[in-house]
């Protein structure tokens, strides 16, 4: 590494062989997040305000934090007839790509939809599980830093899929920008109402509801630290996805892949947030310094330069470690939001991947297909939590309730032994009332 590079770039070299190589990725991986103790203040204030005086607090915060000049929440709502105007305005290109991509997203998030399903026992009793979508989601698509539609699709296409009965948008518009596109999306998603509101405001109002917000049973997506530690916060009254970090990306490289590509991938994670987080592994030293002349050579020509500099210096690592063993270890201990395979045979080691969001196979298959448009959802467990969930699906807009149907004959033979167990408990209301269907007793 010359030492041009290394002025010009911060950006953490590591390496597992070297003695602070745990320390040091920790704190790289280390995110304050929903823990921190002034936002979680701030965000308690909001949703009490909200929960209080619903649709006045909405519209002075959005004033305040959304700087709007706004009097009344009839002016933060939009009716189907602005969303089918934005869509029909749209340039024929954008509302192609749209179409393209909402059509992709639908099909895969079709294939996930779990049957409802039942079996007959020798008894003629029947047990099952019958599945049903959610009568109202609310959706959170982020709009502080930047809009995206592509947000809007990959959380209202999986609940339409769903058959959830009706989506509640919430989308901030800073300043009192619309964006167009994100409009559109909402109407080629089939989404019922939006209103312009944003941050721990309006996740509040989707969790009691307002005057004017619909309360919802569920509130999924993804948004800033404001977002997610009001997420936090209202789980229990509503139901949540997940609580979603800052974007990540880990690239495993082989050494084959053009550094440029390389270089570009980490980019695009760490161009959402400050706090983003990008990394490459490899085994081939050199291959590492020709990605990191890449990334000094390439920063200067992006357009969100600043974002993605402070990303880098602050979460972003290249990382050397011995073989593809080691490599298999350090994605599994990171449990990363995306992993790229960027390897000759990704297959090889797919096996090996237990835990990470989303996995792209190939020096082919960029992260940011998946953001847009490849079919799978963009919304990903982030900052290790993909060692116990999955990304956003058909299945987090459905409940399953079991289905217990005793004939005369069941009822009998379940009824002996849920009489032994009740008395064991002591509980002889159960006991006699499951005594009472016993045939012949
Ligand atoms: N995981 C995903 O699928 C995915 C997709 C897109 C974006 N993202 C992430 O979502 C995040 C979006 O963040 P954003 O900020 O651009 O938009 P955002 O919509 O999440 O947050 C904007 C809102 O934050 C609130 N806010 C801002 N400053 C505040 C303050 N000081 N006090 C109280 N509230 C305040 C405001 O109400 C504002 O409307 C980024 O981290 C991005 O990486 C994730
Ligand atoms: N990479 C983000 C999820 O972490 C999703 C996104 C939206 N637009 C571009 N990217
Ligand atoms: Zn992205």
């Amino acid at each position: 590494m010359s030492e041009t590079l290394a002025e010009s770039v911060d950006l953490a070299r590591l390496s597992t062989g070297d003695g602070d190589f745990d320390a040091r990725l920790d704190a790289l991986l280390a995110w304050e997040g929903v823990s921190d103790a002034e936002v979680q203040e701030r965000v308690a204030e909001i949703i009490a305000a909200v929960k209080v005086r619903g649709d006045a607090a909405l519209v002075e915060y959005t004033q305040r934090f959304d700087r709007l000049a706004v009097g009344s929440m009839a002016e933060l709502t939009l009716g189907a007839d602005r969303l089918e105007q934005a869509y029909r305005g749209l340039p024929e290109q954008q509302r192609d790509a749209l179409a393209q991509a909402a059509e992709r997203i639908r099909l895969y998030h079709e294939r996930q939809k779990p049957e409802s399903w039942s079996y007959t026992e020798a008894d003629g009793s029947v047990l099952g599980q019958q599945v049903t979508p959610l009568d109202r989601a609310g959706i959170y698509v982020p709009g502080g830093k930047a809009a995206y539609p592509s947000s809007v699709l990959m959380n209202a296409i999986p609940a339409h899929v769903a058959g959830v009965r009706e989506i509640v948008m919430v989308v901030p518009t800073p300043d009192g920008v619309l964006n167009e596109l994100v409009l559109a999306a909402a109407h080629l998603a089939g989404v019922d109402h939006v209103f312009t509101i944003g941050g721990a405001q309006a996740v509040a109002a989707l969790a009691y509801g307002t005057e004017s917000v619909p309360r919802v049973d569920k509130i999924v997506g993804p948004g800033n630290i404001y977002v997610a530690t009001a997420k936090r916060a209202v789980f229990g009254q509503v139901g949540i996805d997940m609580i979603a970090g800052p974007s990540e990306i880990l690239v495993v490289s082989d050494g084959g892949t053009d550094p440029d590509w390389l270089a570009m991938d980490l980019f695009s994670q760490a161009e959402h947030d400050e706090d983003a987080q990008a990394l490459l592994v490899s085994w081939d030293e050199s291959h590492l310094d020709r990605v990191e002349a890449s990334i000094a050579r390439l920063l200067p020509t992006l357009e969100r330069e600043a974002i993605v500099r402070e990303s880098l210096a602050r979460r972003g690592a290249l990382i050397h470690c011995r073989d593809r063993d080691e490599a298999v270890q350090l994605i599994n201990r990171i449990a990363p939001e995306h992993l790229e395979l960027s390897l000759a045979e990704p297959e090889a080691m797919l096996p090996q991947v237990r835990h990470a969001g989303a996995i792209f196979m190939g020096r082919y298959t960029a992260e940011a297909l998946g953001d847009y448009c490849a079919g799978p959802n963009h919304v990903l467990p982030t900052s290790g939590t993909a060692r116990f969930s999955s990304p956003l699906g058909v299945y987090d807009f459905q409940k399953r309730s079991s289905i217990i149907h005793c004939s005369e004959a069941g009822a009998s033979t379940l009824g002996r032994v849920a009489s032994v167990l009740a008395r064991g408990e002591s509980l002889t209301a159960h006991a006699r009332s499951a005594e009472y269907r016993i045939k012949g007793d």
